[in-house]
């Protein structure tokens, strides 16, 4: 299979969908690698470096695009989509259920569209997702300590304090990878954090592993009310696989909270956590002000330290990127129920209930189009 790897178009997005060693684990297996001309050099990776390794270098993102699959990091942008075309294998983060167009444009193009972010285990963990949910959940502490500062535009506040100034506080809402590596952060800092989920079992995972320096609450709208009024940064970071993100924390909570405080809404990805967060901001203009509370809702936090980033992303991306070259995705995705679980778009059907849903698209199971096509329905 001929696998192509183009170079991101996303505003500052410095990372990229394959390194050097992904770049040679697909030689080995016979396949053929086309990269985009300084594709890598974001995270630090030359061109050089890619063809020592087997790969092939192309000029332009069009010859890159007409590979079998192209393996990328983020959702493709409107301009992309000229690329699409039948049977093409896209391999990515799609986050469809927040995407209308783009959910329409692999629909019509019949592109095999196979998420990073639905690949799922069967003890519910998200693979593809975690390396980066761990990147951007420790990322949301260190904007949001920056954002706090008055210079920025922030209230002036040390999320740690000092002895005899309180510390600043933190409320993190969603438990999860995100929330996980929020609250490690904050607390390693001296922050004084509450950390909110819907899930009693992991409340009391997060209580033991945190030894009585988190406070857990139960997420419901009394408590992130009562929560979200004192809070200095506010991390929003839900999730329900797939589907788009609740709007858990409403307009009328932000305007309780003080001037200066920042929310960091790492869910914006999936469409945002908190009402007020009505627009993707970017890593060149980030926040904006809304009832006096900065608001950062950056949709690719992890492209800002690309070189921790993409390698922590391939680490986990490339060994099911071989599966699908080695056996073509329909073996793949039978034999492998998680890789199953990322295929959102297949012949023209949806096939992730969750994106169907928020899109009034009919839901087909993946196993029915494989059926049909078998037995050569479609
Ligand atoms: N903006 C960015 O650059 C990035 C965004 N993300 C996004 O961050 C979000 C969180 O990701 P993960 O932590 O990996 O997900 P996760 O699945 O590990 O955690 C989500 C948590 O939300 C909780 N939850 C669900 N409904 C809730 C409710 N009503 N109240 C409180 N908690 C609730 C779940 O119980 C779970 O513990 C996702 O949307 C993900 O795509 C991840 C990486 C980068
Ligand atoms: C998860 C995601 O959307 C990102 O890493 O950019």
């Amino acid at each position: 299979m001929i696998i192509g790897v183009p170079k991101e178009i996303k505003n500052n997005e410095n990372r990229v969908g394959i390194t050097p060693a992904g770049v040679a684990a697909f030689i080995q297996n016979g396949h053929e690698v086309w990269i985009e001309s300084k594709a890598g050099l974001g995270s630090g990776f030359s061109d050089e470096e890619y063809a020592a390794a087997g790969a092939k270098i192309k000029e332009t993102g069009r010859e890159v695009w007409a590979a079998d699959m192209v393996i990328k990091v983020k959702e493709p942008l409107a301009e992309e989509y000229a690329y699409f075309r039948e049977g093409l294998i896209l391999y990515t983060y799609l986050h469809l259920a927040a995407e209308l167009e783009l959910t329409k444009a692999l629909v019509d193009k019949n592109v095999v569209a196979i998420a990073y972010e639905t690949i799922q285990l069967e003890n519910r963990s998200l693979p593809l997702l975690m390396p980066m949910s761990e990147v951007a959940g420790r990322m949301s502490i260190q904007i949001g300590a920056q954002f706090l500062e008055k210079s920025k535009g922030g209230k002036g506040v040390l999320l740690g304090g000092v002895p005899g100034v309180a510390p600043a506080e933190v409320v993190i809402v969603g438990g999860g990878i995100v929330g996980t590596n929020a609250a490690k952060m904050a607390i390693g800092l001296g922050a004084s954090v509450t950390l909110l989920d819907i899930n009693a079992d992991r409340l009391r995972q997060l209580d033991d592993q945190f030894q009585g320096r988190l406070k857990t609450l139960m997420s419901n709208p009394y408590n992130i009310a009562k929560a979200v009024k004192r809070a200095d940064l506010l991390v929003g970071a839900v999730l329900i696989p797939g589907a788009r993100a609740p709007r858990l924390v409403t307009e009328e909570m932000v305007k309780q909270m003080e001037d200066g405080s920042v929310i960091v809404d790492v869910a914006i990805d999936q469409g945002g956590s908190i009402e007020t967060v009505d627009r993707i901001t970017t890593h060149s203009n980030p926040t904006y002000v809304k009832h006096g509370v900065l608001h950062y809702a950056v949709a690719n936090m992890p492209g800002a330290v690309p070189r921790t980033s993409t390698i922590a992303l391939t680490n986990v991306t490339i060994p099911y990127g071989v599966q699908i070259a080695n056996k073509g995705h329909k073996q793949a995705v039978l034999d492998d129920k998680a890789l199953a679980k990322g295929v959102n778009v297949i012949d023209g059907r949806v096939t992730y209930k969750a994106v169907a849903d928020a899109h009034d698209y009919t839901y087909v199971p993946l196993e029915t189009v494989l059926q049909e096509q078998k037995v050569g329905i479609k």
